[in-house]
């Protein structure tokens, strides 16, 4: 079963999320990239990451800075060609099938930047396009996105004309305009009030509870604890520890993710 809405005994609803034999969506094994930077020669920004995600998973990738987490969703989002190794999405080679993995998925940053002489709904309807929704499904989509995210108000005034927290809305609609299955949200909360930040993470719970997959990188303790699933502990461009929370727990004798991340990286160090 892949993650559904079900209802409870008591007839409320909660949310399922994946279970171990839900669809696999992102395949990594042996990534690896390697930039040549001048006076520390050859670094290996990603050495040798293997994991996958499901069908209605919230996947954290936990790292400090440097540790190599953009590098990592570049090479998936085939924004970086990996030096070695393979990653596929929804079955499709990041190298030899590019368009299809584009089509596949959705990047949001903080920094994802918008056209600020469009309006948002021209925004929304670029983006469907330019990542090959069918065209007979865009302007559905488009209205469809508007009344989710409340922007109906807006929807066509120039995004150089909105709040920090209305952007922030229209991006996120931006990265879900061409319905992907899988999404990657890239230290998405830096620079948001908490305010923001909050709903942001509450649009997160909503796209795993409708059955996509986020893979979701952070420095943030408290937001892996919250989201993920399962929490990939990347350092130095290695993955030191895969694992859900409790797992992650039962194996260090640890409770907090910060005491467990400083465990793992200073065995790493060691
Ligand atoms: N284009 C590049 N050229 C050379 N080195 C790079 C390049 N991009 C990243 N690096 C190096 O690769 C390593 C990993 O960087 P990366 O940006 O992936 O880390 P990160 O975990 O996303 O950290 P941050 O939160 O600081 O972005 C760093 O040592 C960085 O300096």
């Amino acid at each position: 079963m892949s993650a559904m809405d079900v209802d409870t005994n008591e007839g409320e609803r909660s949310v399922v999320t994946a279970e171990p034999e839900a669809r696999v969506t992102v395949e990594v094994a042996g990534l690896t990239k390697s930039f040549l930077e001048e006076g520390r020669g050859e670094v290996r920004a990603v050495d040798g990451i293997d994991f996958h995600c499901r069908a209605g998973e919230v996947f954290g990738l936990l790292g400090a800075n440097g540790a190599g987490k953009t590098t990592t969703l570049r090479m998936l989002s085939t924004v970086l060609r990996p030096s070695a190794g393979q990653a596929r999405v929804m079955g499709f080679d990041v190298e030899s099938q590019g368009e299809m993995v584009r089509r596949s998925l959705g990047f949001h940053s903080a920094s994802t930047a918008l056209y600020p002489r469009l309006t948002a709904r021209e925004t929304l309807d670029f983006f469907a396009r330019v990542n090959r929704l069918p065209k007979p499904r865009v302007k559905e989509r488009v209205e469809q996105l508007i009344e989710r995210f409340g922007i109906t108000e807006y929807a066509d005034a120039r995004v150089e004309k909105l709040s920090s927290g209305m952007k922030q809305k229209v991006a996120i609609a931006r990265t879900l305009a061409h319905d992907p299955p899988v999404l990657i949200f890239d230290e998405p909360t830096v620079g948001l009030d908490v305010l923001n930040a909050i709903s942001l993470l509450e649009v997160v719970e909503e796209l795993r509870a409708e059955g996509r997959t986020v893979i979701y990188s952070s420095h943030i303790m408290s937001e892996a604890e919250r989201l993920c699933d399962r929490i990939a502990v990347l350092h130095r461009g290695r993955i030191l520890a895969l694992g859900t929370l409790d797992e992650l727990r039962e194996a260090t004798g640890l409770h907090y993710l910060q005491d467990i991340f400083v465990h793992y990286v200073q065995a790493a160090e060691a």
